[in-house]
């Protein structure tokens, strides 16, 4: 097994008997992590063979990981806004256990690991205790197997010897076999079997006594010791000591050993899949997508910033957005210079449709007026536009009914498109970082060792972001067209379905960004990056068609060109009447508009 370049387990044949205790000892970085996360099947051997339970980790319908297996990380993979009930009853419900055993099993090991009270919050306990919590939660199903990475560190010798108690009754009584990695090594001596390792090759394995005796010291330390010290200069030799001891003790079947692993083999024993089984395994089940959303569900309930900013972001950003853009300015002086001299009432009717509370209307001369425009650009488009709107009244006295022919393609680009994008991001930022995050924390690790597929994760975030996003579509319609007005000629329906769906375009961008980076930071910063080139370039903040044609092509496959443009569409689709468009207008009503003209 290598990470790269790195091979950290190397010929590596270690043996675990039905009903055993092993003890998996050596020093920090010799792999002992990294083979339990090989027998647990979140890491492949590249050569030989491993069985779990009777067959290789992970393969299809084998629960192995699953309720098989209790595995204590040595991170503590626990959620922090849980109490200790709720981490109970998440893994239990995984695991398909049923209400009574997890209230007997919570009460026991409450008493037993002498835990505070199940509903204090895991985020309110000491290092000690979380780690207590998480031992639990791998004792909970009491599965056939346990793999503990390192479960007394940081535990009282009271609470430890208690620990190996425990653990000597449950290979005991239910023939469950352990694997159990620790840095006390004396500790190990409670072991049926150790196995001493070091940088991936496995020194010696047999009962602890057997070691003393045999390397005549004291202490198992020393038999350590000693061997390192003999590795140095004849690997080879203590090598073929551990072999001849293994082979003289194998049981005859198979069901004996669950844990064999044997590297550099090259014959590799056929297993059979069992269809039926693995169509089993991989349909998603509800139980497990019910769990995690409950989990998502309390997690969120106890923090209520991020509720806050889930729900109050958007009406925030929707609120400033139409109070402090598309407002008309009030009370702007306008030179007004009347050189009409055929028809003065003409001239008058058009002044007349002026909006008096934005234009204050001052006669001047017309190099006066000149020098005003030059001197003021910015206020000069508001008045552009309100000359418009005057314009448009005025045609509409004049021309009757094909006055809307006259119309300006005047698109409200901005405010609108915004509002959406919101829902877009949030899902984004969302996303990546709460998979980062739990990845990273061990927490999704955890839940894959507990048996629930990746299928589960995505489709339980999913549901439960699309049930955020309907809340959050709902407050953005409410305020968009009930409280700020905002004229809307289309289809609810659609509007609320390209919302959604925009939401998932997030979600799964989401994704990407989670499975691409590996820290928080880095995924935070990129999803921050993609935020305004992307309003940019969507067509969001200005038409496409002005966009050099480069990045206009570029701007074609971005997720939300095409949103924003049907988001609009369906919006002003009853507006679009407003366009003068030569493909669109007919040719009869052209000849019949050019007829009243001409009178
Ligand atoms: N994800 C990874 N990528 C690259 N190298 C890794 C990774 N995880 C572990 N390693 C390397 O593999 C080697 C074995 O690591 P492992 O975690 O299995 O050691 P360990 O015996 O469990 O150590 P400890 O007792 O400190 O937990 C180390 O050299 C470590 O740096």
């Amino acid at each position: 097994m290598s990470y790269g370049k790195l091979n950290v387990l190397n010929n590596l044949h270690l043996t675990l008997l039905q009903g055993q205790i092993y003890g998996l000892l050596g020093p920090s970085g010799c792999g002992k992590t990294t083979f339990l996360r090989c027998a647990l099947g979140r890491l492949r051997i590249s050569k030989g063979t491993m069985t779990v339970l009777g067959k290789p980790p992970a393969f299809p319908g084998h629960e192995v990981p699953g309720r098989m297996v209790g595995y204590m990380p040595q991170e503590l993979a626990l959620y922090n806004e849980f109490s200790i009930k709720d981490t109970f009853w998440f893994f239990g419900r995984i695991h398909g256990l049923i209400r009574k055993d997890i209230e007997t099993r919570l009460s026991f090991l409450i008493n037993f690991l002498n835990l505070p009270d199940k509903n204090q919050l895991v985020k309110h306990l000491s290092g000690g205790q979380k780690r207590r919590i998480s031992l639990a939660a791998a004792l909970l199903q009491e599965p056939p197997l346990l793999l503990l990475d390192e479960p007394t560190v940081g535990v009282d010798p009271i609470l430890r010897a208690r620990i190996w108690q425990h653990l000597i009754n449950v290979v005991k009584d239910r023939k469950a076999s352990v694997i159990i990695t620790t840095h006390y090594i004396e500790e190990a001596s409670q072991a049926n079997m150790v196995g001493l390792m070091r940088d991936g090759n496995l020194l010696a394995e047999a009962a602890p006594d057997e070691l003393i005796r045999s390397h005549n010291v004291s202490t198992l330390e020393k038999v350590f010791l000693k061997l390192c010290h003999a590795s140095d200069q004849l690997s080879v030799k203590v090598t073929s000591v551990v072999c001849e001891r293994r082979n003289g003790n194998l049981p005859e079947k198979d069901e004996e050993i669950p844990i064999i692993l044997q590297e550099g083999v090259q014959n590799k024993p056929e297993f059979r899949m069992d269809c039926k089984l693995w169509m089993k395994s991989m349909l998603p089940k509800w139980r497990n997508i019910v769990a995690l959303m409950i989990k998502t569900f309390t997690r969120i309930r106890r923090m209520p910033g991020f509720l806050g900013f889930q729900f109050l972001l958007p009406v925030i950003q929707i609120s400033l957005l139409c109070l402090c853009i598309g407002g008309p300015p009030e009370n702007l002086p306008v030179a007004v210079v009347n050189n009409d001299t055929g028809q003065p009432a003409m001239s008058q009717t058009f002044l007349s449709h002026f909006d008096s509370n934005t234009i204050t209307q001052i006669h001047l001369n017309q190099s006066d007026a000149i020098k005003g425009v030059i001197d003021d650009p910015e206020i000069v488009i508001t008045i552009q536009l309100k000359l418009q709107e005057a314009l448009k009244g005025f045609v509409q006295d004049v021309l009757g009914k094909f006055a809307y022919l006259s119309s300006l393609p005047i698109k409200n680009f901005v405010s609108i498109d915004l509002n959406w994008n919101i829902a877009f991001f949030l899902a984004v930022g969302l996303t990546a970082l709460s998979f980062v995050i739990e990845r990273r924390e061990g927490l999704l690790d955890r839940c894959w060792i507990a048996g629930v597929s990746s299928l589960e994760i995505i489709l339980a975030h999913a549901v439960f972001h699309l049930l955020t996003m309907t809340i959050q579509t709902a407050l953005l319609l409410i305020f968009t067209f009930l409280v700020f007005k905002i004229p809307n000629e289309g289809n609810l329906f659609l509007i609320v379905i390209l919302i959604l769906m925009q939401g998932i375009t997030g979600m799964s961008l989401g994704l990407v960004i989670a499975a691409v980076f590996d820290d928080e930071q880095s995924a935070a910063q990129v999803a921050l990056g993609i935020f305004y080139p992307n309003i940019v370039l969507s067509g969001i903040l200005w038409p496409i068609e002005s966009i050099p044609y480069v990045l206009r092509c570029f701007s074609l496959i971005l997720p939300q060109t095409y949103a924003a443009e049907a988001l609009r569409g369906v919006l002003y689709r009853a507006l679009s009447v407003c366009l003068i468009r030569d493909d669109t207008l007919d040719s009869k009503m052209c000849s019949e508009f050019k007829d009243t003209t001409m009178k």
